[in-house]
C-alpha cells in the first residue's frame, strides 16, 4: 500500500464522488477516507468559494515534501464504553422556590435571562442554606458559581442589625487563578447590587498589595481571593480580620491541589481557626468538578466530618477513585481527535482555526498548548498567516516592492481577514492577563491560545470550539479543558491533536466514558485549500514568498 500521504498543495480537492468511488482500505492514509466529518456543513461553504461557473484551472503543482513520506494512520478498535454519564443542566425550579430574597431572583432572571435553576443549584442551595457543610460535584459549565454565592449572600443580607464593612470578612472564597478570582468577584457584586452594605472584595497575586492593604483597612463582607496572595495578607496585613469568618468556600479544589496548594490551603484554615473562625462557627463548601483521593483528603482538612455530598450527576454506582472515575461531559458537547504525524500538525491546525472562523463571523475558540512558550510562539505565526492585521503591517514594511508581489501578497493572506487572535499564560503580567481575559470574554469572534492557565473555571461567553493542540496529563485535565464550552445547555465542539503514537489516549478517555469521534486531517487541509482565494497564480520573482509557504515548507 503506498503510504504517502500525497496531498498536492495545488490541485482541487477530490470531490465527493470520486472520494466515494475509492474503495475502502483496512489501514487508511489521510488521502483515502470519505468525508465523515461535518460533511453537510461543508457544503454551502463549498458553493459560496467555488465562484460558480469558474473552473479553477489545474495547477501542475508541486508537492511539498510536507505531505510526502507520512506514516499511516492506524485503524482504531470500536470504541468500548462500558459507562456513560449524562447530567441533566436545567431543573425544572425557579430560583424563587429556593426562598431567595425577591430582589435576588430579580436580578438573576435580568443577569441570565432564565429563572430556572440548574440541577447542582436545585440539590445543593437547599443544603446550604440549611447550614451544612457540603461536598459539591457537578460537571463543567453547570452553575457551581451561583450555587453557593446564593445562599451565602441570601443569609448575609437577612442578618439585624445588619452588617458593617468593618466587623471583617464573613465569607472568605478561595480560587486557584487570578482570573477565576476576578470572574467571581464580578459575580458576587452583581448579586450584591440590591444589598449595598455587603461589599465583596477580590485580592489576586500580581496586584499591587499596597492598594489591597488600603482596601482591606476599609473592609470586605466577602473576599475572594487566591491561596497565596491570601496568605500573605494573613501574615502581613494588621487588618486581615478573619475572626468573624462563617462561610469558606474552596472553589474548583482539584485544580488548587494540581497547582500544589494544599499546604496553603491547610495554613489558611489553621490561620482562621486561630482568630477564632473555628470550624464549629463556620461552614465550609468544596466544590470541583472531579472528586479523587487528594480532593477528600483536603476536605478533611477544612470540612466537618458530618459533611453533605451533593452529585449533581446522581451516579450512585460510581467509583470515586481517580483511575475508574466515569467522567462527566456535557451532552451538548460534540468530541473529536485528530491523528496528525507531527510534521502535518502546524498546517493542519492553520487549516482548522482558518476554515471553523471562515464559516461564521462568530467563532469563538480556545487552543490549549502544553507551554508558554508554545503559546508566545504560536499567536503571531497564526496570526500572520491567517489575519488581515499582520499582514497590512507587513505589507507596509515591504512598501516599494513590486505591485506583482504585493497583489499575490494580499491574494494568499486573504484566507481570513477577520481572526482576532490573543494569548494567555502565567508568565504575562497580571495586568496584560486581566485585559486579555477581558476582551475576549467580551469580543463576538477570536480565537485564544493559551496554557492550562485557561482550562479551570473559566467562564468565557459562547466560546464554540476547543482545540487541544498538545494532549493533557489526565482525563481529569480533558474534561476541565473542554468544559470551556458546551456550557449550562449551549451547543459546543473540541477536538484533540494526538500523534499516532498517542491514540491510546482516545482509548484512556473510552475508559472514563468519554467517546471521541475521529476527524479526518486531510478533510480539514481540503478546507484550507478552498479558502486560499481562487486567482490564478501570479509568476513569481525570484526570492517571492507567499503566505501559504509560510507555514508549508519549501520541497
Ligand atoms: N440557572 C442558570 N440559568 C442560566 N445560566 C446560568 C445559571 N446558573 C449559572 N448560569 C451561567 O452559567 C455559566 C457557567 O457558570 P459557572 O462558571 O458558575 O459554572 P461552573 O459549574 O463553575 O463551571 P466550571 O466547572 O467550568 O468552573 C455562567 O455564565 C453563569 O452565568
Amino acid at each position: 500500500m503506498d503510504s504517502e500521504l500525497s496531498l498536492n498543495i495545488y490541485t482541487e480537492p477530490a470531490s465527493k464522488e470520486s472520494a466515494k468511488k475509492k474503495p475502502k482500505e483496512k489501514k487508511r492514509n489521510l488521502e483515502a477516507e470519505p468525508d465523515e466529518f461535518e460533511s453537510s456543513k461543508r457544503e454551502p461553504k463549498k458553493a459560496k468559494r467555488s465562484h460558480e461557473g469558474e473552473q479553477r484551472p489545474p495547477r501542475q503543482g508541486v508537492t511539498s515534501s510536507l505531505f510526502t513520506g507520512t506514516e499511516d494512520i492506524p485503524r482504531l478498535p470500536p470504541p468500548n464504553i462500558k459507562k456513560q454519564k449524562h447530567q441533566t443542566v436545567f431543573s425544572q425550579l425557579t430560583f424563587e422556590k429556593a426562598n431567595l430574597h425577591p430582589f435576588m431572583v430579580k436580578n438573576l432572571e435580568e443577569l441570565l435571562g432564565s429563572t430556572k435553576m440548574t440541577e447542582v443549584q436545585r440539590l445543593a442551595i437547599p443544603i446550604i442554606l440549611s447550614g451544612k457543610d457540603t461536598i459539591i460535584k457537578s460537571q463543567t459549565g453547570s452553575g457551581k458559581t451561583l450555587t453557593y454565592a446564593c445562599p451565602i449572600i441570601q443569609v448575609l443580607q437577612e442578618i439585624r442589625p445588619k452588617i458593617s464593612r468593618g466587623e471583617g470578612v464573613m465569607a472568605l472564597i478561595i480560587v486557584p487563578t487570578r482570573e477565576l478570582a476576578l470572574q467571581s468577584y464580578e459575580w458576587l457584586s452583581k448579586l450584591t447590587k440590591s444589598f449595598t452594605w455587603l461589599v465583596p472584595g477580590v485580592f489576586t497575586g500580581g496586584e499591587k498589595k499596597k492598594s489591597e492593604k488600603a482596601r482591606m483597612r476599609k473592609g470586605f463582607t466577602i473576599l475572594v481571593s487566591t491561596p497565596g496572595r491570601l496568605l500573605d495578607h494573613l501574615s502581613t496585613t494588621k487588618n486581615c480580620n478573619m475572626s468573624k469568618v462563617r462561610y469558606l468556600i474552596l472553589d474548583e479544589a482539584d485544580r488548587m491541589l494540581d497547582l500544589g496548594y494544599e499546604e496553603s490551603v491547610a495554613k489558611i484554615v489553621t490561620a482562621l481557626n486561630d482568630q477564632g473562625s473555628t470550624s464549629e462557627l463556620r461552614q465550609t463548601i468544596l466544590l470541583s468538578a472531579t472528586i479523587n483521593s487528594a480532593v477528600e483528603r483536603l476536605a478533611g482538612l477544612a470540612l466537618k466530618e458530618s459533611r453533605e455530598y451533593v452529585d449533581a450527576s446522581n451516579d450512585k454506582e460510581q467509583a470515586e477513585t481517580a483511575d475508574s472515575e466515569v467522567l462527566c461531559v456535557p451532552d451538548t458537547l460534540d468530541q473529536w481527535f485528530l491523528a496528525v504525524p507531527p510534521k502535518l500538525r502546524l498546517v493542519v491546525l492553520a487549516s482548522l482555526v482558518a476554515s471553523k472562523c471562515e464559516l461564521t463571523n462568530q467563532r469563538k475558540m480556545l487552543i490549549f498548548c502544553a507551554t508558554q512558550d508554545m503559546v508566545d510562539y504560536l499567536t503571531p505565526l497564526l496570526a500572520s498567516a491567517l489575519s488581515q492585521k499582520d499582514t497590512t503591517e507587513e505589507s507596509s514594511d515591504e512598501e516599494g516592492d513590486d505591485e506583482e508581489e504585493a497583489e499575490d501578497e494580499k491574494n494568499l493572506s486573504g484566507i481570513n481577514t477577520k481572526i482576532q487572535f490573543f494569548r494567555l499564560h502565567g508568565n504575562m503580567t497580571q495586568k496584560e492577563r486581566t485585559e486579555v481575559f477581558k476582551t475576549f470574554r467580551d469580543v463576538p469572534s477570536g480565537v485564544l491560545l493559551c496554557t492550562d492557565v485557561a482550562s479551570r473555571g473559566l467562564d468565557l461567553p459562547k466560546v464554540d470550539w476547543i482545540i487541544q493542540f498538545t494532549a493533557p496529563p489526565t482525563p481529569q485535565d480533558y474534561v476541565h479543558r473542554v468544559g470551556r464550552t458546551a456550557r449550562v445547555g449551549h451547543k459546543g465542539s473540541a477536538v484533540i491533536f494526538l500523534a499516532l503514537s498517542e491514540l491510546g489516549y482516545v482509548t484512556k478517555l473510552e475508559e472514563h466514558g468519554i467517546r471521541l469521534k475521529e476527524m479526518d486531517a486531510t478533510k480539514v487541509l481540503d478546507e484550507l485549500l478552498m479558502l486560499i482565494p481562487r486567482e490564478p497564480e501570479p509568476k513569481r520573482r525570484r526570492g517571492s514568498r507567499s503566505k501559504v509557504r509560510n507555514f508549508i515548507p519549501p520541497c
